[in-house]
């Protein structure tokens, strides 16, 4: 199908949206009988139907000036879009059971979960071959008899959808035509991105039926659903057990609230959780799933799942330490400009991204280096998410070798080919001061997995020098003013002649 995306018009010279070969893989709902897809969304020709604009264009457009805000959700839901497989992650799990003196289990294989057939072949045909690191401790305590809570911590693209996919599909009994497990997401878009992980897994397994909980899917008040599994909304969700009635609370037997700490980032989600939380039996399995773990997040789950086991998966730390790092003087954004063309021959080698403060600048830069002839692609929060994933998957395919953007993708995007990053703008936060954390995360894109990376900085003024100067002090580590003989050396490695 095809996505709008944003593409320079040399001619014109300027940047416009236009109809591009879709890359990223459209959400679709399967027509199997009983599956309520979500409604008022109008499928195309080839019955896909594509997540909404979180952004008008135009209100957008009028705020380029701005930094970008990092959305979570809309990160999280960025970062479904684009993974293709398990993040790697050599840090070993965390476990800390509710009672101490039982056994740990932890699995090596799906045969030894004894899933039901039709669930194991769904897993096959989705091409796992063996659990996760997260899975092997999670599903042996998920699919445990009697039920046992579980609140995990793990990263982005770990592997805890698939495995609560796996429990709630295990736990219900198809005969039974009502509801038997929920499951919360922060968003309308999450949802829908669990209930495609469900329905895949669920492919052989055709007697279990999904409801989405959703804005705008109409119910009929009083007539209790047939589906066995209702994904949505905390606030629709609500409606139907409470106001509509077409779920019964008391039947329910898992419980997931997924993205927690997107959750209570979102006005009334966390309360409108609680109250749905409130409505279950006590023998109710509750599986809660955070990416973060701050004060909040801990309150909010402490609430809701009693009795729980721990498991944590630790974040890879990001090191600078494989990096090295450069600056370079300039005086003003033209400056800085002539500067990134000189390095251009060094960024091309492998892959680059270039970082701006502002969608303005991000623009004007990606608009300057088309003129120049070079093909880059630009990155930043007025695209939809969609657009989003669509840009960043051919820049992993190595489409475009340099792309321009704001903090939209500073997290999230691994792309193991990029090995220089270029700081147009230094990361600062509101007071003007270094962002340590922010350099991090972008920089340390640059030297993933043990490569070497280079990181180029850009200082344009007093302040700027001031800044790096912070960074330095921060990380203990020297950043060199670039001459030739460092572009040199850099061109050197990394065309791998040292
Ligand atoms: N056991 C497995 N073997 C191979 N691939 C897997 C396995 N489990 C999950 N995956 C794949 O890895 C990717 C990440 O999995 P999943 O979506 O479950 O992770 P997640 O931690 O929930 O991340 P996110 O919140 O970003 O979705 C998906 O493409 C999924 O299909």
């Amino acid at each position: 199908m095809g996505v709008v995306a944003l593409v320079y018009d040399p001619n014109r010279k300027a940047w416009s949206l236009d109809l591009q070969e879709s890359t990223t893989e459209p959400i679709k709902f399967a027509k199997k009988g009983g599956r309520r897809g979500p409604p008022n969304w109008r499928p195309d020709i080839n019955g896909n139907i594509t997540a909404r604009r979180s952004v008008d264009a135009k209100q957008s457009s009028d705020n380029s000036e701005e930094r970008d805000k990092i959305n979570l959700a809309e990160q999280s839901l960025l970062n479904k879009m684009i993974r293709t497989s398990l993040v790697k992650n050599r840090n070993q799990v965390e476990v800390l059971q509710r009672d101490p003196n039982s056994p740990l289990f932890s699995v090596k294989t799906f045969e030894e979960l004894r899933l039901k057939p039709e669930l194991l072949q769904g897993i096959y045909n989705m091409g796992f071959n063996r659990p996760s690191r997260i899975q092997e401790s999670a599903l042996p305590m998920m699919l445990a008899k009697p039920p046992q809570n579980l609140i995990a911590q793990s990263q982005s693209g770990t592997g805890k959808t698939a495995a609560f996919a796996l429990a709630m599909l295990s736990h219900v009994n198809p005969a039974n035509k009502w509801p038997q497990s929920l499951c919360l997401a922060p968003t309308f878009e999450l949802a829908l991105q669990i209930g495609q992980v469900i329905e895949q897994m669920a492919k052989f397994y055709p007697d279990v039926n999904l409801a989405y909980a959703v804005r705008g899917n109409r119910v009929n008040r009083g007539v209790v659903l047939e589906e066995h599994i209702v994904i949505g909304t905390p606030g629709t969700m609500l409606d139907w057990c409470t106001k509509y009635r077409v779920i019964d609370p008391k039947k329910i037997s898992v419980f997931v609230l997924d993205e927690a700490d997107v959750m209570i980032a979102t006005q009334g989600h966390q309360d409108q959780s609680i109250r749905i939380h409130r409505l279950l039996p006590v023998e109710c399995q509750m599986l809660l799933f955070s990416a973060t773990f701050e004060d909040s997040v801990w309150k909010f789950a402490e609430r809701v799942v009693p009795d729980p086991n721990i498991i944590r998966l630790r974040r890879e730390e990001e090191t600078l330490d494989t990096i090295k790092q450069f600056y370079t003087i300039c005086t003003e954004k033209e400056e800085k400009f002539i500067a990134l063309c000189n390095l251009y021959v060094a960024l091309t080698i492998a892959q680059a991204i270039v970082f701006c403060q502002t969608r303005k600048m991000a623009m004007w830069l990606a608009s300057k280096l088309n003129e120049q002839g070079h093909q880059v692609a630009l990155l930043s929060g007025e695209l939809t998410v969609e657009q989003r994933a669509a840009v960043i998957k051919r820049f992993r395919d190595a489409n475009e070798k340099v792309l321009v953007t704001t903090n939209v993708c500073s997290r999230g995007i691994d792309v193991e080919q990029v090995s220089v990053v270029v700081n147009f703008d230094l990361p600062v936060d509101l007071d003007g001061n270094a962002d340590n954390e922010t350099y991090l995360h972008r920089i340390g894109r640059s030297g993933r997995f043990g490569k070497r990376g280079f990181a180029v900085n850009m200082v344009d003024s007093d302040h700027s020098m001031e800044v790096l100067r912070q960074i330095e002090m921060h990380f203990n580590r020297k950043i060199m003013k670039l001459d030739t003989e460092n572009l040199e050396e850099m061109e050197r490695q990394l065309t791998g002649q040292i």
